[in-house]
């Protein structure tokens, strides 16, 4: 029941000239939210390209191109979780790959790189801007569908992935031998499932004993956890960039939250703090998520890679952003603004 992909959509996006050797595309302070919608399959087409997964993998670029397309249209327009979300994710996983060469120096096969970028790019399909919990406090159909799974939002990103790739000339994987094939399934399984938070924090205290004595990658256990650090930093990248990238996202996530909190008031229920607009201080509970979400997971990456010290650096700006700002939306509270008119 997908929607289609026309003939001249494919082949708008596997003539489009744009070169992707932009030598502000590979660095990290890149923001990848400056490139235009409708040249972010492209970019992509050439991600898989420059990471050679098309000839490892003999991809039949058409069908690629007809995938990619179908997940774009497949993500909904939420403030936050949609399709620039879904390519900001990719493009992070690609900048850790070519910067910190993890397919020259064998940290992550051809196969896993190809799990990887592809479940970054699906991770968050159809998300509506809601979290897990209000799927079952509101009783969604996605919770009857999976809230006996726990991670509802995960299992639904999952299974409409998979509906993609069975869709008729959408299965780019399909060349792969049946060995890979089913391993890239099983990768792309664990690695959409890791994206839940939940699931992150309970495999925080592996990845960073894993960080310590070093990553062994014989250790299937070990390459599981690091593919998961690399899923969830990604996901987490718009905070290694600049403050007005950290201001304008926080501005997209917000607006979210805050709509949730009001469907839940008018469903008679109180929404957490941080989703009230009445009760909300953006300020506080955004060095809140960077110190106890953000910078654990960059210093575990910085811990295996300290090309990823930078990343840290630029958190700890960002994080003294929010801090002056504090007394900016303090100032603005007295006056009676919402803290998301401040932002604005
Ligand atoms: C990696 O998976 C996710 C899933 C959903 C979201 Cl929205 C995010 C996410 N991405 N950027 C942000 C920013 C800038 N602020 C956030 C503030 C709070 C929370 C949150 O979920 N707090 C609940 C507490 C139990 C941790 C998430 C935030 N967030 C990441
Ligand atoms: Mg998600
Ligand atoms: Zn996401």
């Amino acid at each position: 029941y997908h929607m289609k992909v026309n003939a001249c959509d494919v082949i708008n996006v596997l003539i489009c000239g744009k070169s992707h050797h932009h030598p502000r595309y590979l660095e990290f302070r890149f923001s990848p939210r400056e490139i235009p919608y409708g040249e972010t399959v492209c970019f992509v087409v050439k991600m898989y390209e420059d990471l050679n997964l098309i000839n490892a993998f003999r991809i039949k670029k058409d069908l690629l191109v007809r995938f990619l397309l179908l997940v774009q249209k497949a993500y909904r327009d939420p403030p936050y979780h949609n399709w620039t979300h879904a390519f900001s994710t990719a493009h992070f996983s690609y900048l850790c790959i070519k910067n910190f060469d993890l397919l020259e120096k064998n940290y992550l096969t051809d196969l896993e790189a190809l799990a990887l970028i592809t479940s970054c790019l699906c991770h968050d399909i159809d998300h509506r801007g809601t979290t897990n919990s209000f799927q079952i406090q509101s009783n969604s159909l996605l919770a009857s569908l999976y809230s006996s799974e726990g991670s509802v939002m995960e299992h639904h990103h999952l299974s409409q992935t998979l509906c993609i790739l069975n869709t008729t000339d959408c299965n780019f994987i399909e060349s792969l031998e049946q060995s890979d094939y089913v391993k890239c399934l099983d990768l792309i399984r664990d690695l959409i499932l890791a994206t839940d938070l939940a699931t992150h924090f309970d495999l925080l205290p592996k990845q960073q004993e894993m960080a310590e004595r070093g990553i062994d990658l014989e250790s299937d256990k070990d390459k599981s956890l690091f593919l998961s650090l690399l899923m969830t930093a990604s996901d987490l990248s718009d905070q290694t960039k600049e403050c007005g990238v950290v201001r304008s996202v926080a501005e997209l996530i917000y607006t979210e939250f805050f709509t949730q909190g009001d469907m839940e008031k008018n469903m008679g229920r109180k929404p957490m703090e941080m989703m009230d607009r009445e009760k909300a201080s953006i300020a506080d509970s955004q060095v809140d998520f960077l110190e106890h979400v953000c910078v654990p997971v960059f210093t575990v990456l910085a811990n295996l890679f300290p090309g990823a010290s930078v990343l840290l650096e630029t958190m700890e700006a960002n994080t003294e952003y929010w801090e002056v700002s504090k007394q900016v939306f303090g100032k603005y509270a007295l006056e009676g603004k919402t803290s998301l008119e401040v932002l604005t």
